[in-house]
C-alpha cells in the first residue's frame, strides 16, 4: 500500500488526505494542533475545517512531523504559502530520501515573490524531479462532499506525475498531468487575486458584466505572466488557469471571493480578516504577484488595483473608475 504523509489538517489537507485514502493509500496527516489530531483519530471527522465528512479508517493523525513521514512515498504539503519555508525547515531533515513533495498551495512567497514549488526545492534541497504541485477547480467542502472534480497533477518529470496521478485517482477526483509546473502553480495563485476582485465587485453590487470581464482580463494578465516566466499558454486555458478562476470567482465558498465581498461591501482589511477563519492565500500573495509582474515587466492591471484596494486603502469605487479609464488598447497586445 502506498504510503502518503500529509502536513496540514486545514480544509484541503484533510479533504485530499480523504482523496488518496479512498484510491487506496494510507495516510499520515500531520496538525500542529493536539484537539484536531485527537478529532480526527477519534472521530474520524475534523469538525473545525470539514464537519460532517467521515474520513476513511486508513487516514490518521499525528502531531510527531516524524511520525508522518515515515515510510512516505509522496509527502504532501497543505499549509499557507508564507508559513511553508519555516514549516518545511523543520520537517526537511525527517523526510525520507526519496519521497515525491506534492504542493496543494496557491500562493507566492512574499519578499521573494517565489513559487511553493521553487521554496520546496530550495529548502528541502531536492531536485525538480522530486517536487510535484495539485491544482485546479478543487473547492475543498465540494470534494469532501466526493461531488466530481478534475485536477492537474504537475512535475517536471512526466513520470513522477503519472505516479501522483494513480495515487489520487478516485470514482470523483480527476487528475490529468503536465509538465507545465510554472504555469499550473501561477494559474493557481493569481486566480486568488482575481477572485478578491471579483469579490470586490459582488460587495459593490456590480453585475455580471463586470464580473465576467474581470475573470476574462484577469486571466490575460495571468497568461502575460505566465508567458514572460516560460508557461505554456494552453495551460492558462485548462483547469489550472481557467478552470480553477470559474470555480473560485463564481462559488460562494472561495474564502478569496468571500474576503473580496466583504471589502467591497465597505468592511475594512482589519475587519474582513477578523471575520476570517481560514485561510485567503491572495490577500497576501497579490503582493508577491504584482512583485513578481514588475520583476518581469508585465502589466497586471487587476492585480494592482486589488493591491490598492487591500493593502492601501484605495476605496473600490475610485479604484473602478481608474480602472474603467485606462487608455484604450487592442484585446491582445
Ligand atoms: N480549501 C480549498 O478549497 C483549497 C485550498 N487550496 C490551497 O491549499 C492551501 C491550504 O489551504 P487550506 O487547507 O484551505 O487552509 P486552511 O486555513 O483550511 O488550513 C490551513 C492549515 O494550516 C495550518 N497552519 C496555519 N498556520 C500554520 C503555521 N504557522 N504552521 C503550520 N501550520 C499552520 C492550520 O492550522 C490549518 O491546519 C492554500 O494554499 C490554499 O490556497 C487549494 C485548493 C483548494
Ligand atoms: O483554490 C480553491 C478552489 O480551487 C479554493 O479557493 P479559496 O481559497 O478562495 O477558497
Amino acid at each position: 500500500m502506498t504510503r502518503c504523509a500529509v502536513y496540514g489538517t486545514g480544509s484541503w489537507g484533510t479533504a485530499f488526505a480523504m482523496i488518496l485514502a479512498d484510491a487506496g493509500c494510507e495516510v499520515t496527516m500531520w496538525g500542529r494542533r493536539a484537539a484536531v489530531v485527537e478529532a480526527i483519530n477519534t472521530t474520524r471527522t475534523n469538525p473545525d475545517y470539514l464537519p460532517g465528512t467521515e474520513l476513511p479508517p486508513s487516514v490518521r493523525a499525528t502531531t510527531d512531523p516524524a511520525e508522518a513521514a515515515r515510510g512516505a512515498a509522496f509527502t504532501v504539503l497543505a499549509v499557507p504559502s508564507q508559513t511553508l519555508r519555516g514549516n518545511l525547515t523543520e520537517w526537511a531533515p525527517l523526510l525520507p530520501a526519496d519521497t515525491v513533495l506534492v504542493s496543494l498551495m496557491k500562493g507566492i512567497e512574499l519578499g521573494t515573490a517565489k513559487r511553493m514549488s521553487e521554496v520546496v526545492e530550495e529548502v528541502a534541497k531536492v531536485s525538480a524531479d522530486q517536487v510535484a504541485v495539485l491544482t485546479g477547480p478543487n473547492l475543498a467542502k465540494e470534494i469532501a462532499a466526493r461531488q466530481p472534480a478534475a485536477a492537474v497533477v504537475a512535475c517536471r518529470d512526466e513520470s513522477v506525475a503519472k505516479r501522483l496521478q494513480a495515487a489520487c485517482h478516485t470514482a470523483y477526483f480527476r487528475p490529468y498531468t503536465n509538465t507545465d509546473v510554472v504555469g499550473c502553480e501561477l494559474g493557481g495563485a493569481v486566480k486568488n487575486v482575481i477572485a478578491l476582485a471579483v469579490g470586490i465587485a459582488d460587495g459593490m453590487g456590480l453585475g455580471d458584466n463586470a464580473k465576467a470581464s474581470l475573470i476574462t482580463r484577469g486571466l490575460a494578465e495571468t497568461t502575460r505572466l505566465g508567458l514572460a516566466m516560460g508557461a505554456d499558454a494552453h495551460t492558462f486555458a485548462g483547469l489550472a488557469g481557467m478552470g480553477d478562476l470559474v470555480a473560485t470567482c463564481a462559488s460562494p465558498l472561495s474564502r478569496n471571493r468571500t474576503f473580496g465581498a466583504s471589502l467591497g461591501r465597505g468592511m475594512t482589511l482589519a475587519e474582513t480578516v477578523a471575520v476570517t477563519k481560514q485561510t485567503a492565500e491572495g490577500v497576501k500573495s497579490c503582493e508577491s504577484v504584482l512583485d513578481l509582474a514588475r520583476r518581469h515587466g508585465v502589466d497586471m492591471p487587476i492585480t494592482e488595483t486589488v493591491v490598492e484596494i487591500v493593502h492601501e486603502g484605495k476605496p473600490p469605487l475610485v479604484a473602478l473608475k481608474e480602472l474603467m479609464s485606462r487608455s484604450a488598447k487592442p484585446e491582445r497586445h
